[in-house]
């Protein structure tokens, strides 16, 4: 018999962003509940992501089993001497750039998306231009308070520019203002789902003392080294109140375990390092009653789903000073305290004391910053996708 129901045709989604955590997760994230409301209508969803070969999210993709293909792209290094960014790597990271518009605009005049999903990084520049020649939608989810470079290129073309924060609709030119939406940004879900015990068997933690808090160091993928030394001129003291996860970086593991040796034996069995926290990220957050740390948008948005009370140091040179910003509003909010300006060991030792003595304060640090937390932003972010696709 013939039936009258046919299948819907699949939604087409190109993604595009990457180059560090920041701008690859929310993506992802956004993928995932795309196809979550899809399935739910019994439509499917295909997807092609844009990226760089040497990206986060060149791993990410393919492990999730999303399509991906590469685009050259010209990483501008920025700096205030007009002759470093006239530096040979920028010139010719610049003549790359037209390459780069090319071969997007045929990725995505062949793939025809319903959709462009730009989440920042400088590869989305050739990918969001591509989506305006090709006359498809592009939406923009920007992390961070003031748009990144990627996306004030980009803005002019949007048809939604999908934000994080209330207060970046008044920094945004004046002229694409009205495509503003509010939605947060994404959290992975398994972020919110871990469980303490699955870290300690995962890693091998059985020399920590759960009578003690845990502390999370994290410096990003990348790990910091400032992040890093600070930690080392305190261990000892540290070790002494607290179990440690330090996420260093993986070109920093070496350099710290030799360091690490010299523990005693107690103190020694407290202290685990990783170079980077892979799929137990989600049960060391859930182990952790403090969390030391760069202050990157995804962090940020993480800690405060979470609600984690937080030490932040943040990154100095960060587009526009992004992580202080980051770091400052969340203190003023009395959910987290911000080292700003010159951190010294006594600045770490004076932040992280009082809190790892005072479960209490650690509470109420925690409540105030899950008031800041928007668990449903992959939803509010999937919603203006479509809103985009249907025009
Ligand atoms: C150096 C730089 O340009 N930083 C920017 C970059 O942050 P960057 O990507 O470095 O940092 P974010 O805090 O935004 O995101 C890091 C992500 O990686 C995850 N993670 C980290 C370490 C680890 O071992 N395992 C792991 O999974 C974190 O949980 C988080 O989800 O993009 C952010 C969002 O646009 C900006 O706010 C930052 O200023």
């Amino acid at each position: 018999m013939k039936s009258d129901h046919r299948p819907a045709t699949a939604f087409r989604l190109i993604v595009t962003g990457g180059g560090t955590g920041g701008h690859t997760y929310p993506a992802l994230t956004a993928i995932r509940a795309l196809q979550k409301r899809l399935s739910s209508e019994a439509r499917a969803l295909e997807v092609l992501w844009i990226g760089t070969a040497d990206g986060l999210e060149a791993r990410v993709a393919p492990a999730e089993g999303i399509a991906f293909a590469t685009v050259a792209t010209g990483k501008i290094r920025r700096s205030s001497n007009p002759l470093k960014m006239m530096s040979a790597a920028n010139v010719k990271d610049m003549a790359r750039v037209p390459l780069g518009v090319a071969r997007a605009r045929k990725l995505v005049a062949d793939f025809q998306p319903d959709v462009v999903l730009a989440t920042g990084g400088y590869v989305a520049v050739p990918a969001g231009l591509a989506a305006r020649m090709c006359r498809r939608p592009l939406v923009l989810h920007e992390q961070t308070v003031r748009l990144g470079l990627a996306n004030r290129k980009l803005a002019g073309s949007a048809t939604r520019i999908a934000v994080s924060s209330e207060s970046t609709v008044p920094l945004l030119p004046e002229a694409v203002r009205g495509a503003a939406v509010v939605t947060g940004n994404p959290v992975r879900p398994e972020v919110l789902a871990g469980n303490p015990d699955k870290a300690v068997e995962a890693l091998g933690l059985h020399g920590f003392d759960r009578r003690l808090p845990t502390a999370y160091v994290t410096g990003g993928a990348q790990g910091s080294q400032q992040i890093n030394n600070l930690v080392r001129d305190v261990l000892p003291w540290l070790l002494e109140q607290a179990n440690v996860i330090h996420q260093c970086g993986p070109d920093h593991v070496d350099e710290l375990r030799r360091h690490a040796a010299a523990l005693p034996a107690p103190l020694a069995g407290r202290y685990y390092l990783a170079g980077f926290v892979g799929s137990e990220l989600p049960d060391v957050l859930a182990l952790a009653d403090i969390v030391v740390s760069r202050s990157g948008a995804g962090t940020l948005a993480e800690l405060t789903a979470l609600g984690k009370p937080a030490v932040f140091v943040p990154l100095a040179s960060s587009a526009g000073n992004e992580q202080a910003h980051n770091a400052r509003h969340l203190e003023d909010a009395g959910a987290a305290v911000a080292l700003l300006g010159d951190v010294t060991a006594r600045r770490l030792q004076d932040a992280v004391g009082p809190l790892l003595a005072d479960p209490a304060r650690r509470d109420a640090m925690a409540e105030r910053a899950r008031a800041h937390g928007r668990p449903d932003a992959a939803d509010r972010l999937v919603d203006v996708i479509l809103s985009a696709a249907s025009g």
